[in-house]
């Protein structure tokens, strides 16, 4: 099986399933720098990115909404000076889809 990021998302419905705790265990391994949080219910993968200013940030940004275009997945991202706080997860399932591991890995690549 090629890296997380390597990979491209797959087409995943209402009805896809959820990572299981042990999936999620392993595929963690891959991205040492994001965290696994829940919000409004839904867990997802979060990472804040710095920069030296806000250009940076944005252009950062810009990237990894560019890549989410391409791959028909998308993140929240919160653009600040020097700082871009991505979040990964599946807003049909409410939470984590394997595509949100791979997007956080495609992201790091941008980084
Ligand atoms: C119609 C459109 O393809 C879907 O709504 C896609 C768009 N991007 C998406 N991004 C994320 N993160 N989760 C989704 O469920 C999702 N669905």
């Amino acid at each position: 099986m090629p890296e997380l990021s390597q990979q491209s998302c797959t087409a995943c419905s209402a009805d896809a399933p959820k990572v299981t705790a042990a999936e999620k265990q392993a595929l963690m391994e891959s991205l040492p720098q994001w965290e696994l949080v829940v919000l409004d219910g839904e867990e997802q993968l979060k990472r804040v990115f710095t920069f030296k200013n806000f250009a940076q940030a944005q252009a950062f940004t810009n990237q990894v909404a560019d890549l989410a275009e391409a791959e028909g997945h998308h993140p929240a991202i919160l653009l600040e000076w020097g700082k871009a706080t991505v979040r990964w997860w599946t807003h049909k399932i409410g939470g984590l889809h394997k595509n949100d591991f791979i997007m956080a890995a495609r992201t790091d690549a941008l980084y």
